[in-house]
């Protein structure tokens, strides 16, 4: 099986978790396919005035456990597969998380670092009119992911809501405040993970200060980084797209949000406050203890795993382990954080953010913090002895855990009326 074939590759993380669990063969022939993925083109003014076109999608994964969640990428190199993948997790994650949801994934094909801000806006509203009849607020309810953010998502919030002839806020999460955004819904990724690897540091023997590497400087990358360091651990090696820095005594955090708020890479930054340029790809075999990856899928493959010198993996981003390197890495004794829960407090926020603009009342960042940490921590904790009494990876007890959710919802749901449209 090539190692870059997605769907293929999440199928076996599937197939692994149905070996220590007893569950109808029905319940994973109804998990190995999405439900629906409908696929437009998208067609928009530019500001020169020319017309062009950009491929879309939104997958509609699997909605036993509740309407479909999951984030929009706006990336060059989007496709079907991936959305569809990407869909997939989110079914698993949302399950691990006993969040009420499906999962669903869309994306654009396409790099909005080329788009004028007018045009940005344009694409995001004409994505909103093609699937607002596939969206809603109780079927389908997208979010931010790579390349978007919670200016994109007003923008389509906005849109439904003139659609529907109504305020929808609830039909989108990851909002701008001023638009019934929730507080915490900014750092929720990346702070979920924190809360993750504190609760389990004793049991990982990781409880001292630890030097992290960070691949991808965005969303994710960042805010981990702020919070790791504010408990005093240090940040020895970042990447981006544009390439990647190291400082064995730690990078200097600031002038590096600095150079990403001015739109450049990391790379800017070296040269100054002990910082050195390395090639991207030398990012995963960084000396350190704790690696995390908060970029793209499949990015430490069996080619560069048993380059790691890090003791645990937090998989902020979706995918980034292939299952050759899962093994390697399993072998090596390294410890890995699966996505479909170190990266879930992004949706377990989302989901607090729509609670809230169903009940049209709104919480404190403290009320968030601390029911996202509960729930963290519950589930960590719950994968993490499953992982001990089964003597599995952290990343099969988080599917077994998921699936015994799911399995328990199909099963519920009957056989008759597996299609409603
Ligand atoms: N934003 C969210 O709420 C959530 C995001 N995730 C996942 O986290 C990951 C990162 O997402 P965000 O931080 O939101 O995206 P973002 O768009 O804010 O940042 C992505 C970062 O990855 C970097 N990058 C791209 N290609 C790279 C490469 N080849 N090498 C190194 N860095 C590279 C970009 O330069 C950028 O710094 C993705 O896998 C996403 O699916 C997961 C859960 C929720
Ligand atoms: O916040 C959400 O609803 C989904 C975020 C997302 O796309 C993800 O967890 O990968």
């Amino acid at each position: 099986m090539p190692e870059d074939n997605l769907l293929d590759s999440a199928l076996t993380r599937l197939d692994d978790a149905a070996k220590h669990i007893n569950v109808d063969a029905d319940v994973i022939e109804k998990l190995k396919f999405p439900r629906e993925t409908t696929k437009v083109r998208l067609m928009i003014r530019m500001d020169d005035g020319s017309r062009k076109s950009f491929l879309a999608w939104r997958c509609r994964y699997d909605d036993t456990r509740g309407p479909t969640k999951g984030g929009i990428r706006y990336h060059p190199d989007a496709t079907a597969e991936e959305v569809e993948v990407l869909a997939f997790w989110m079914t698993f994650k949302c399950a691990v998380m006993n969040l009420p949801y499906g999962g669903g994934k869309g994306a654009v094909q396409v790099d909005p670092r080329t788009l004028s801000k007018a045009e940005l806006e344009r694409l995001s509203r004409a994505y909103m009119q093609a699937f607002s009849r596939i969206i809603g607020p109780d079927r389908d309810i997208p979010a931010p992911d790579v390349y978007t953010n919670a200016m994109i998502m007003g923008w389509m919030a906005d849109e439904y809501s003139q659609i529907v002839g109504q305020a929808s806020p609830a039909v989108i999460t990851g909002k701008p405040i001023a638009l019934g955004g929730s507080l915490g819904r900014g750092d929720a990724t990346a702070r979920g993970g924190y809360y993750l690897v504190r609760h389990l540091a004793r049991d990982l023997g990781m409880d001292g200060r630890l030097r992290v590497a960070i691949q991808g400087f965005g969303n994710a990358g960042q805010y981990i980084a702020s919070l790791l360091a504010s408990d005093g651990h240090k940040i020895v090696a970042v990447s981006d797209s544009g390439g990647a820095v190291q400082a064995a005594e730690g990078l200097d955090l600031e002038a590096l949000q600095a150079a990403k708020s001015d739109g450049h890479s990391v790379v800017v930054t070296a040269g100054k406050n002990g910082h050195e340029a390395i090639p991207a790809e030398d990012l995963v075999g960084v000396d350190c203890d704790l690696l995390v990856p908060a970029a793209l899928e499949n990015m430490i493959h069996r080619g560069n795993a048993a380059s790691l010198k890090a003791r645990l993996v937090l998989e902020l981003a979706n995918g980034p382990v292939t299952p050759e390197a899962d093994d390697i890495l399993a072998q090596r004794n390294v410890v890995v954080l699966p996505d479909i829960l170190a990266n879930a407090g992004g949706v377990t926020v989302s989901y607090f953010e729509w609670v809230q603009n169903k009940q049209g009342y709104y919480w404190e960042i403290e009320e968030i913090h601390a029911k996202l940490r509960t729930i963290m921590e519950r589930e960590g904790r719950a994968i993490w002895k499953l992982a001990q009494e089964r003597d599995v990876t952290m990343r099969t007890a988080a599917y077994v855990h998921a699936l015994s959710r799911l399995a328990e919802a199909i099963e519920a749901h009957g056989t008759q009326a597996d299609f409603i449209s």
